[in-house]
């Protein structure tokens, strides 16, 4: 499935606009209808904080961003359009009546109702047509979490949940088809048993929110976000595995450790005393800055998690080489080479800097590194190319570091082509800040190499004539200062 270039999203709340901000970033246009007059605002400050996110996430090319237009009822918001997002509150009456009001004006499109918790079956219930309606439960934010919990009702026609999956795979996300319907999916069937078990905490004032929240946090939370439950748990069974696990505690189930099938009640003595605990643990934090720490954060475990090839990180992956290959095929066949050529753009991301507060050496090899694989790709040594038995290795490298950055700053690199005929390659990147001044320099040598006898060879011809043109009209650009130039060499 090619992915959904029109998209209406009915509700901006929290999920609603967390849905548009992942629309808009993968480059759908999206057509949006939400009765707040606030929602331009609300809806601005989640874009803003989503492409902040963005920003650090990924150095993949971004699809030029979809553009939002407000509509002024749910009939224009949905005319004409091939998918449907729904997020408006969690009460059925409504669900119901913005399905007639959809099905007054669009008969065909698919309809994904973000609910929590609602069976589709029940949702399906009052509609004309009800065979495109499925649920697509998302988590908050949705435009960093790759879940979506998929859930077909019992009129659901065939192919719907195929097609509405491969959409998700394409905005970058994990789509879980749960095959049985159940109230709240698997997700928050777990989720809610943790709040209901944290509410007897507090009620019971064995601790405070934050206490809870550390336990958490400091802890199993780690664990969860990269292993889940019962891998987790096979491997706390040692080298007995999984079934000495359950004989070992499996039987502390039955012990009234927790009172999970109970809710405390929700007094208003409860409820404000752990909204009070609450605004101790965070009130300092408006809300969006609250927002911006969690995406940083969830940022920096996600390209954790890339670099083991594991879990979400696994997504952010595959969703990147998409990105590339897009990138590739879209991108201008003919882009202007004549000057130096924009090789990366980004900011400096917090974990990049080190107990200095600026940009650590390490991360300047890896910009330089991301600019050469963005260069290579602009001449034809793509991921085909790679997979047919062609590729160019750095076989020398020389940098010089001529200015701080901190974290969050914009920077970009530019790259020059110094020698580019026969098996050589010599580029010359210049690290820029987003004002222009020079930060620093690589000088690399690679060497075009046969991947089958790991041995240098001729590149393609394609990549060879390539090549060549940018080599010879980077040859009449000035030579830039600090090329050639040699460790404790005076300036
Ligand atoms: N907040 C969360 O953590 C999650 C919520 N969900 C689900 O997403 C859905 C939306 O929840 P939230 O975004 O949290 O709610 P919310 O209260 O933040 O937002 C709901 C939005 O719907 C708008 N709205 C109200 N009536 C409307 C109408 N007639 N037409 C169009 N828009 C209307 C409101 O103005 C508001 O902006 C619910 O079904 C909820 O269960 C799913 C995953 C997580
Ligand atoms: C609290 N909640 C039921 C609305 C939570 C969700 O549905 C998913 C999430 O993002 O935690």
């Amino acid at each position: 499935m090619t992915i959904l270039s029109e998209v209406a999203v009915i509700g901006a709340g929290v999920i609603g606009a967390g849905w548009v901000a992942r629309l808009v970033e993968n480059g759908v246009n999206v057509s949006l209808y939400d009765p707040d007059p606030e929602t331009p605002r609300k809806l601005g400050e989640i874009l803003a904080n989503a492409d902040h996110a963005y920003g650090r996430l990924t150095l993949a090319p971004r699809p030029k961003k979809g553009k939002v237009h407000h509509a002024a009822t749910v009939a224009e918001a949905v005319a004409g359009k091939p998918f449907i997002v729904e997020a408006v509150p969690e009460r059925m009456d409504l669900k119901r009546r913005i399905y007639a009001e959809i099905e007054a004006a669009n008969t065909t499109a698919t309809i994904a109702s973000s609910t929590s918790g609602i069976l589709p079956t029940d949702l399906q219930a009052e509609m004309a047509h009800p065979g495109r309606l499925i649920v697509a439960h998302p988590f908050n934010p949705v435009y960093l979490l790759p879940l979506v919990e998929i859930v077909g009702g019992a009129r659901t026609e065939p192919g719907v949940i195929a097609a509405a999956c491969a959409f998700y795979e394409r905005l970058g996300m994990k789509p879980l088809h749960i095959r049985k319907e159940i109230p709240a999916f698997i997700a928050d069937r777990l989720l809610e048993a943790v709040w209901r078990e944290g509410l007897w905490l507090i009620n019971d004032e064995i601790c405070t929110t934050e206490e809870l929240d550390d336990a958490i946090r400091y802890g199993f939370g780690l664990r969860w976000a990269q292993m889940g439950l019962f891998e987790t748990y096979r491997i706390a069974g040692g080298e007995a595995g999984m079934k000495h696990f359950i004989e070992q505690f499996g039987p502390c189930l039955a012990w009234p450790w927790t009172k999970l099938t109970d809710v405390p009640e929700l007094t208003p003595e409860l409820v404000n005393r752990i909204a009070e605990q609450s605004d101790a643990q965070s009130g300092a934090y408006p809300v969006r800055a609250l927002e911006r720490i969690r995406d940083d954060n969830l940022v920096a475990i996600l390209q954790a998690l890339k670099a083991q090839d594991w879990g979400a990180g696994r997504i952010l992956a595959e969703h990147e080489k998409r990105l590339f290959d897009l990138g590739a095929q879209t991108g201008d066949p003919d882009p202007d080479t004549s000057r130096p050529i924009r090789t990366f753009t980004g900011r400096v991301a917090a974990d990049w800097t080190d107990y200095n507060g600026h940009m650590n050496e390490a991360r300047y090899l890896q910009v330089f590194a991301d600019a050469t694989d963005a260069f290579l790709r602009l001449i034809g040594v793509d991921a085909a190319y790679v997979q047919a038995g062609g590729s160019y290795f750095t076989v020398e490298s020389h940098l010089r570091h001529l200015d701080e950055v901190r974290a969050g700053e914009p920077v970009r690199v530019e790259t020059r082509v110094l020698e580019g005929k026969g098996k050589k390659l010599r580029l010359f990147h210049q690290f820029r800040h987003g004002d222009g001044h020079l930060l620093a320099t690589g000088e690399h040598m690679l060497l075009h190499v046969n991947l089958g006898t790991r041995s240098a060879s001729e590149p393609g011809s394609h990549v060879a004539e390539l090549l060549g043109r940018i080599a010879a009209q980077h040859a009449e650009l000035p030579v830039p200062e600090g090329v050639g130039r040699a460790v404790g060499q005076p300036r």
